[in-house]
């Protein structure tokens, strides 16, 4: 999918083929193996990778997985993403991401930990503040950012808080980390409703994953007086017409671990709940969700892409033939995590903490710069908003590494 996006931006630009070459591949691919021992005595060997897709426009940024169906493919095109994101939003990155095939739901905390530091100690030559800086994705939290910033404090001999971000607050994160992908898929789903003449307050919105983006989503949509119809996660989804209660739903889910079974909503099918009538539809968990078979019977008017690649190119093809439907591209949409994760590195190096109203103001005011920059461009150049936010993001990093020139 991002391969396939990228040449149609390419021919779109008209990038000559040099230019084409160098922005296409990444810099460098990291695979890894890794024994770790389980609680049962056992060794088991897992598999990681870290791809840099480049550090043309300064250090790789980028999130870290742990899934069972990551693999090297997957890694490397969220990592193209990346990038795209962090030139759309004018970050000084270039993009990365990684990822380690498991399943984090199945394994215990002392599992998980030794996972993350044997994962760090692997790949700690490539690794570094001004090198490559991961931060959280599906799968991990700020405990995982902890323990690689412990295992590779140990290393070098002093606390080294800029090696991720997404810590904890006691380990120098950022005030407004932890919801801000979320806040930021809330706040430019508002502006996007604004955009096209929709009320925000009294707005109906339904959101797939209520995991760190999904349910902060919801929460800041609920604060600006969106009613939440429908959520899901992994085991199921549940509906309720007039809004769902979603701090109720919060402390059920810490009880339970599972949106199902919320006594204040009916269940719905999984499936159903995507094509569902609401303005706000925000897929938040997993990608290609969004495909050629259900995007002509979405109901929705704001696509919200909370989660990476939720929407397939065929369903792309769908969305652009019918054209009622604004998309907020990923790489745009779920823009906050990554730019709340400069300022936390930003801090790192100041070492001094922002307040969260700070920090919340200066990222409202980021994103808003890019969605209009998007929508400028898209309504400019007659193409949709995701072909606008790939091809601005593109041409940044395509004119950053034709100003660096070739080494001989
Ligand atoms: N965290 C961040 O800052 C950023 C994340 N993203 C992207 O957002 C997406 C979600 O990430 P994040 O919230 O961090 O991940 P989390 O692991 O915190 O949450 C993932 C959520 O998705 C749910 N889920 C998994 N499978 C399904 C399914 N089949 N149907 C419905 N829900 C499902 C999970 O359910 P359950 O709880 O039951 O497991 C969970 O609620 C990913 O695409 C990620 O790359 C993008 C930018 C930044
Ligand atoms: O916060 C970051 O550095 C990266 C977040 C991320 O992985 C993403 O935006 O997909």
């Amino acid at each position: 999918m991002a391969a396939a996006q990228f040449d149609r931006v390419a021919d779109f630009l008209n990038l000559n083929d040099e230019l084409r070459e160098r922005c296409k591949w990444p810099k460098r691919l990291i695979s890894v193996t890794m024994p770790v021992k389980l609680d049962s005595g056992e060794v088991k060997v897992f598999f990681g990778h870290r791809v840099q897709h480049h550090l043309t426009r300064g250090p790789v940024k980028g999130g870290l997985r742990y899934h069972p169906a990551v693999d090297l493919g997957e890694v490397a095109a969220l990592a193209m993403w990346m990038n795209w994101k962090c030139a759309l939003m004018d970050l000084p990155y270039g993009g990365g991401k990684g990822g380690i095939t498991c399943d984090p739901r199945s394994m215990s905390i002392g599992e998980l930990e030794r996972l993350t530091r044997r994962f760090t100690m692997e790949i700690l030559p490539f690794i570094g503040p001004e090198i490559d800086v991961m931060a959280p994705d599906m799968g991990t939290n700020e405990q995982t950012m902890a323990w690689i910033t412990d295992t590779y404090s140990t290393h070098a001999g002093y606390l080294v808080p800029s090696i991720v971000t997404g810590k904890p607050l006691g380990l120098q994160g950022s005030a407004g980390r932890a919801q801000a992908t979320g806040h930021g898929v809330a706040f430019l789903a508002s502006s996007a409703l604004h955009k096209n003449n929709l009320p925000v307050e009294g707005a109906s919105a339904v959101i797939q994953g209520f995991g760190n983006v999904g349910s902060h989503t919801a929460y800041t949509l609920a604060s600006y007086g969106v009613k939440i119809r429908g959520i899901s996660d992994v085991q199921g989804a549940i509906w309720h017409d007039r809004g769902l209660d979603v701090h109720a739903l919060r402390e059920h889910v810490a009880k339970t671990g599972t949106v199902v079974g919320f006594a204040n909503a009916e269940p719905i099918d999984p499936d159903q709940l995507l094509c569902q009538p609401c303005d706000v539809l925000a897929p938040c968990a997993l990608d290609r969700v969004i495909t050629g078979d259900n995007a002509g019977k979405l109901q929705c008017k704001i696509l919200a892409e909370g989660a990476n690649g939720p929407t397939t190119p065929e369903a792309d093809a769908v969305l652009d033939q019918r054209g009622d439907i604004h998309v907020i591209p990923d790489i745009l949409c779920n823009a906050g995590g990554v730019t709340v994760s400069y300022f936390e590195w930003v801090q790192n190096f100041q070492h001094f903490q922002w307040t969260e109203r700070e920090v919340l103001s200066k990222l409202e005011t980021m994103l808003q710069r890019s969605f209009e920059k998007v929508t400028s461009f898209a309504a400019r150049q007659g193409v949709s908003q995701r072909v606008a936010a790939q091809s601005i993001a593109i041409k940044t990093v395509a004119d950053a590494k034709a100003q660096r020139g070739m080494f001989p």
